[in-house]
Order: structure tokens, then C-alpha cells, then sequence
């Protein structure tokens, strides 16, 4: 039984602009709809290739402050939403979420400030008394009920460590149900078994495979061949 809580999206083109950049954004704009079949689906590709884009637009389409937070989280504090989100239409499930977020590393500290005018405490310290990686770690970790959690660049601010137990904590989530859509260049966290991983390189939302994704491939280069890979770099680079 499909028991996502996002199933799929559509996006009426006829409501963006004509001149609006989204129509420019070559990955998205062939796209009228997409289908959720995975509970981790990822986002991969190079920057400025519209990841975060569709990602935030699929957030606040679901009713997500476009800032972040959980779904209860109402505040602005600048207006850089696309109009995007009122041309998608989200086909959601059957189920309702027991808790969700969405989260974003840009905006994660106003969403902080926000958490301690809520009086909702994310780990035994104030979000803002602890470091940005363990507040970002308070964070997902209080969030543990099955729902629907959309999240941007997570790792951020994660050291390799920490990644690891994010991975573990999404991937125990995912298999209870929790559904999860992520931006990522993690080569970590893109390693969680049983997830889609869309890339949005070439033009195009394609899925693909762990070792085909450029996160890989760069890394794993890195890693075998780490001191002629970097006096290639060098030598290139002159
Ligand atoms: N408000 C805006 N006005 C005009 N262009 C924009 C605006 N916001 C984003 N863009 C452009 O849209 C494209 C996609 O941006 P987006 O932030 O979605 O990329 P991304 O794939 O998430 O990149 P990254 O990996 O660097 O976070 C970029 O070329 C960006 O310059």
C-alpha cells in the first residue's frame, strides 16, 4: 500500500510568469509531474541547478513556513518565496503526520529563535547555547514520530561523525514510515539503502544510482588517489 504522505506533485505552468526565472531553470521546467515511491528521496546536482528551489516550493505547497520549522511555525523575517509553490498541487496520502519539519541550513537560526519564543526546547540547552552543528543535531533528533520531514543541505554543519548519526536516525525513521525528501551533496548521507536519489544535472530530474552520483565518484577519486588527484588540480590550475 502507497503510504506516503506526499505522493506526488503537478505544476500548472500557466501560473508562473512568462519572464519568471523559474521558466528558466532547465531541470524544472520540463517538469508538470512527479511521483514520491521511495520514503527517502533525494536531490542531487550541481549548485544553481534548482535543488532548493522545487525543494522549498514542495514545502510551503504542503503548508510549511517557507523559512522552516514545524508545520505550526508562522513567521517571516524576509520574503524570498518563488511563485512556484502556488502552481504546485500536492497529492497527499491517507495518513496525517504525527510531527514534520521543514528545514533549511540558511534560515535555521531565525527558526531557533523562534523555537525558544515557542518554549520548545530541542536537546537539554537552549538551541542558540549550544554549537551550530549540535543545535542542528538537537533539532532532528527531537523529531522522532512518523511524518513527513523536508530538509535542505542538512549537513551543513554536521561533522563526518555526526552525518553518520543522522544517517542512522533517517534511516530508522524511513523504515517506520517516515517519509523524507533531501537536498544533499552528502556522499554520506546520499548512502542510506532504500532511497531515490534524483539528480537534476544535465538539464533534466533523472534518478540514478549511488556510485553513478558525482558525490561519490569525486570522493571516492579523492580518497584512492588523494596526492596525484590534487597535483593534477595544481598543475591544471597554473
Ligand atoms: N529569487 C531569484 N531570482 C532569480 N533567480 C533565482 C532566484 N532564486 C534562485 N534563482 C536562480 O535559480 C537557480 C536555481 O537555484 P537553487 O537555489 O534552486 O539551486 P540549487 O540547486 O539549490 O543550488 P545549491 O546547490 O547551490 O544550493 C539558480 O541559477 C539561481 O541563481
Amino acid at each position: 500500500m502507497d503510504n506516503k504522505f506526499i505522493r506526488s506533485i503537478k505544476i500548472d505552468w500557466s501560473m508562473i510568469e512568462e519572464d519568471s526565472y523559474l521558466r528558466k531553470i532547465q531541470s524544472i521546467n520540463k517538469i508538470s509531474e512527479l511521483s514520491f515511491t521511495n520514503n527517502i528521496t533525494f536531490f542531487i546536482g550541481e549548485n544553481g541547478t534548482g535543488k532548493s528551489t522545487l525543494l522549498e516550493a514542495i514545502a510551503v505547497a504542503y503548508g510549511f513556513n517557507p523559512e522552516g520549522g514545524t508545520l505550526n511555525y508562522r513567521f517571516s523575517t524576509y520574503n524570498d518565496t518563488s511563485e512556484l509553490s502556488d502552481a504546485i498541487s500536492i497529492s497527499k496520502g491517507f495518513k496525517r503526520p504525527l510531527s514534520s519539519f521543514f528545514f533549511r541550513a540558511e534560515s535555521f537560526y531565525n527558526v531557533a529563535t523562534k523555537a525558544i519564543e515557542y518554549n520548545s526546547l530541542y536537546g537539554e540547552k537552549g538551541l542558540h547555547e549550544q554549537s551550530h552543528g549540535e543545535s542542528f543535531l538537537s533539532f532532528f533528533q527531537a523529531f522522532q514520530n512518523e511524518g513527513i520531514y523536508i530538509i535542505d543541505e542538512p549537513e551543513s554543519a554536521l561533522s563526518m561523525q555526526r552525518q553518520l548519526t543522522l544517517l542512522i536516525q533517517i534511516a530508522e525513521m524511513a523504515k517506520k514510515g517516515s517519509q523524507f525528501i533531501i537536498v544533499t551533496h552528502s556522499p554520506i548521507l546520499l548512502a542510506i539503502p532504500n532511497s531515490s536519489i534524483w539528480s537534476f544535472d544535465n538539464g533534466e530530474i533523472h534518478a540514478c544510482e549511488y556510485e553513478e552520483t558525482e558525490n561519490f565518484q569525486i570522493l571516492k577519486m579523492f580518497v584512492n588517489n588523494r596526492e596525484s588527484f590534487i597535483k593534477q588540480l595544481l598543475a591544471d590550475g597554473k
